[in-house]
């Protein structure tokens, strides 16, 4: 619903704009998310040049994807605890804080599953079974 408007629903084609529109703002405006793409699109040039497997490409898929998801939540409840409060409050700290806790631990779990994806494709470590 938008504030104002007498549609229920924006059309498809325009609910797809405006998650295009969030995408442009928090690249703009938030460091993590280039720093986050920059790491992801060298991780899949370092994929190519190592030829990974069908597999190997759609875990680095799904790792990629979601850190990139996560930072976008992150920085969305970001917008919305500064909408809630521009005073410093626990409760915003609490927010802010566990939403970047859970950014950090997804890209860990990320970084260990490519570290093990590279790792296997290079033939450092043996067969997934
Ligand atoms: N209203 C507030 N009240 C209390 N602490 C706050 C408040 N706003 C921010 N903080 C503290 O400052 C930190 C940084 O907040 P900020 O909004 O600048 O996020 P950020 O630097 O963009 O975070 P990230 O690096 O995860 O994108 C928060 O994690 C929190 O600890």
């Amino acid at each position: 619903m938008i504030p104002g408007s007498n549609k229920d629903h924006p059309s498809f084609i325009r609910s797809f704009g405006y998650a295009i529109e969030g995408f442009v703002t928090a690249v703009k405006t938030e460091r993590n998310i280039k720093v986050m793409l920059v790491a992801g699109v060298l991780t899949v040039i370092v994929g190519f040049v190592a030829k990974l497997q069908l597999i190997s490409w759609a875990l680095i898929a799904i790792c990629i994807g979601l850190v990139i998801f996560a930072e976008l939540c992150n920085t969305a409840m970001e917008a919305i605890v500064d909408l809630a409060t521009q005073e410093l409050h626990p409760l915003a700290k609490r927010a802010k804080d566990i939403a970047a806790a859970s950014v950090y631990v997804l890209s860990i779990t990320a970084a260990i599953v490519g570290i093990l994806v590279f790792a296997h494709d290079f033939g450092l470590i043996g067969s997934w079974h």
